[in-house]
């Protein structure tokens, strides 16, 4: 695969085209004007939302209920919640909000046919009605693996991984850390049991997705193949892993795009080989902080390479020399990289390779980048293009010094 075309980006698959077709544009807010307290009141005790389908959380509306003004905490469930849902509208538009719902549709009816224990707690999460009956028409399956659904460190993760982790400190995670090229990070992670296990409920559930005819949205807009873990009931195990075992490390060598604030993940299966995908063209991923990691099986080719990381203004420019990676994949080995990385992955070229990937997004530096321009801490052409302008200060500074020195020798 060659590199040298422009860099596309990697965007999850979206349900629906979130231009908001079909549904009647809502009228102008009702409530412009309301207004919420700025400190919660703690006294007061909020209603129970679970039984509504709203289109956040029923868990967001008890929590706002305490920040409803005082008049407003005695009248009806019904006002409250149309007080609240007219607030909330303010800060997700129309086609975003008939995307989200669109999307919980879809894992409802995934959910209640490919069915696990996680399956209430899910519901809950995803703001279902309890009521909501599961659908009878598609075949059921059940998970194969339980023990993949919350995360056991012991049986997931190698020795030498766990130690580093619960260690906690920067010279621990140096210690099992490789850094081919700078900015990419690689290191022992999986268990070959855990790739296993994990391989076989992917394949699992494609069997079901087979039997039921169901068309399942793929991790990708750059895919044909592959499975979102998060949507067959594997986010609240990802989130863990997010939170527990990669944040540290992201927290030491990507703090400067938000490392430390990672509070969302998307997490899926790519699949290759000559029946599936065969490569993946040069792109960024719709991600701060990306893993990687090889589950198996047995292959050849695949490489993934690297080509410096760029900002959104300069996802085009030239590769740098030393910027150049490419790097083979192993099972159960772990590439940690910024997702604005550029990079892609050659074919594969016998036998089947999948792959998990765990892309981690932090609001907070989502948010804080809208007002910056200089990304110079991290896009290697802002750094070389800064640097490029301190010489050319410097080299003028001396032109003057020369200049005036040759004046005063007159
Ligand atoms: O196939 C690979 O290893 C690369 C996958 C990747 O970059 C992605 O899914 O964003
Ligand atoms: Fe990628």
């Amino acid at each position: 695969m060659s590199c040298d075309g422009s860099v596309g980006r990697r965007e999850e698959s979206q349900t629906g085209n979130g231009n908001g077709n079909g549904v009647v544009a809502s009228s102008r807010p009702l409530y412009a004007s309301h207004r919420l307290r700025l400190n919660p009141n703690t006294d007061h005790k909020p209603e129970n939302y679970d039984d509504l389908q709203l289109e956040f959380s029923p868990s967001v509306f008890s929590s706002l209920e305490r920040y409803l003004p005082p008049s407003m905490l005695n009248v009806s469930r019904d006002a409250k919640v149309q007080y609240m849902k007219e607030i909330l509208s303010r800060y997700l538009p129309e086609g975003e909000r008939t995307r989200v719902q669109r999307h919980r549709e879809y894992r409802q009816k995934i959910i209640s046919n490919y069915q696990n224990r996680c399956g209430r707690m899910w519901r809950k999460s995803l703001s279902l009605p309890t009521h909501k009956k599961k659908s009878l028409s598609l075949p059921r399956r059940k998970p194969l693996h339980r023990e993949l659904y919350t995360i056991h460190p012991t049986t997931f993760f190698v020795p030498s991984f766990i130690k580093a982790i619960s260690e906690n400190t920067e010279e621990s995670l140096r210690s099992i850390i490789s850094e081919p090229s700078p900015g990419v990070y690689t290191f022992e992670m999986l268990q070959p049991r855990f790739c296993e296990l994990l391989l076989s409920e992917v394949e699992n559930f494609e069997k079901w997705v087979r039997e039921a005819k169901f068309r399942i949205m793929r991790p990708n807009t750059m895919n044909k193949f592959g499975a979102v873990l998060d949507d067959f009931g594997l986010e609240t195990m990802l989130d863990k892993l997010m939170d527990d075992f990669l944040r540290p490390i992201s927290k030491v060598f990507f703090a400067e795009v938000g490392g430390s604030t990672l509070d969302s993940h998307h997490g899926f299966v790519v699949e290759y080989g000559k029946d599936r995908d065969v490569d993946l063209g040069f792109h960024v991923d719709d991600s701060e902080v990306t893993l990687n990691v090889c589950l198996g099986k047995q292959f050849s080719g695949g490489e993934l390479f690297f080509r410096g990381i760029r900002c959104d203004k300069h996802v085009n420019t030239e590769t740098q020399p030393e910027e150049i990676l490419d790097y083979s994949h192993v099972p159960g080995q772990a590439v940690l990289h910024r997702g604005r990385h550029r990079h892609g992955a050659r074919a594969t070229t016998s036998g089947h390779r999948i792959n998990l990937l765990l892309w981690c997004r932090s609001s907070v530096f989502r948010e804080l980048k809208k007002y910056q321009k200089d990304f110079s801490s991290w896009c290697g052409e802002c750094q070389r293009e800064k640097k490029e302008r301190q010489r050319q200060s410097v080299a003028a500074s001396k032109l003057e010094l020369f200049r005036r020195e040759g004046e005063s020798m007159i």
